[in-house]
């Protein structure tokens, strides 16, 4: 304590003053956050030191700003990482690569895993989905127009419908067999959630991209069906 009284309080409030402009000069809200946190602890020492007795009601205030500001670095590091996700989470998350964390987080809340007890009709060809899939774990059974397939578990089932607007038709028939996992989103709800994040949209709509193009290879007409 009586080091920090011999320091000249003016270099705490140039030093505060140097995190303050730099996290003022950084684009990236999470360095913004980290700056403005050292400005705020170089704030409270000048407050400290530079009377003859603390400034409290300063001290106090600065308290506050800084408390605040950790609230939203802690949830902008946790939006950034997989922090908490289970190993099980984790290994899904890989198959949402063009989402962050937080907005995999978001999804995932909004959806149910399911596992199937008996065979299972998701969507059938003609029939507005009520929701959107994700095939975890097969057998997963595609038919359309009298041709039937299975598929490759990891894929969207109803993503081309949920595109095109919420009253499209489904354009195949979908099953899934005992034992399949899968997840489940009310299309309804899924929708209200898009309406208000565009990024999370375009994340989404980035992942039905790959997930379609990937189809293409397991898709009709396949080799020798011509
Ligand atoms: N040719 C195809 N290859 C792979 N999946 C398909 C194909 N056609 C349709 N699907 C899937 O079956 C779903 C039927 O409902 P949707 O048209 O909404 O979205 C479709 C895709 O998820």
């Amino acid at each position: 304590m009586s080091s920090l009284l011999a320091i000249d309080p003016a270099l705490f409030a140039r030093a505060a003053l140097v995190f303050y402009v730099a996290g003022l000069l950084v684009r990236d809200g999470l360095w913004l956050r980290i700056l403005l946190l050292f400005g705020t602890a170089f704030y409270i020492l000048y407050y400290f030191t530079v009377g003859d007795t603390p400034l409290w009601d300063a001290i106090f205030a600065s308290l506050m700003i800084g408390a605040a500001n950790l609230v939203t670095l802690i949830r902008i590091l946790v939006e950034r990482t997989t922090l908490g996700m289970t190993a099980e989470r984790k290994a899904l998350f890989a198959h949402f690569p063009t989402m962050t964390p937080g907005q995999f987080r978001k999804v995932m809340r909004a959806g149910q895993v399911r596992t199937v007890d008996q065979p299972e009709q998701l969507v059938s060809q003609g029939a507005v989905p009520k929701s959107l899939y994700y095939v975890l774990e097969g057998p997963v059974f595609l038919e359309r127009d009298d041709q039937r397939i299975k598929m490759q578990s990891n894929v969207f089932i109803g993503e081309i419908s949920f595109i095109q607007g919420k009253a499209s038709e489904a354009t195949a028939t979908v099953d899934l067999g005992q034992g399949a996992r899968f997840i489940e989103w009310d299309r309804k709800r899924l929708y209200k959630i898009l309406e208000r994040s565009q990024p999370l949209s375009n994340a989404l709509t980035a992942l039905f991209n790959r997930d379609m193009s990937s189809k293409l290879t397991q898709s009709f007409p396949s080799p020798g069906t011509a």
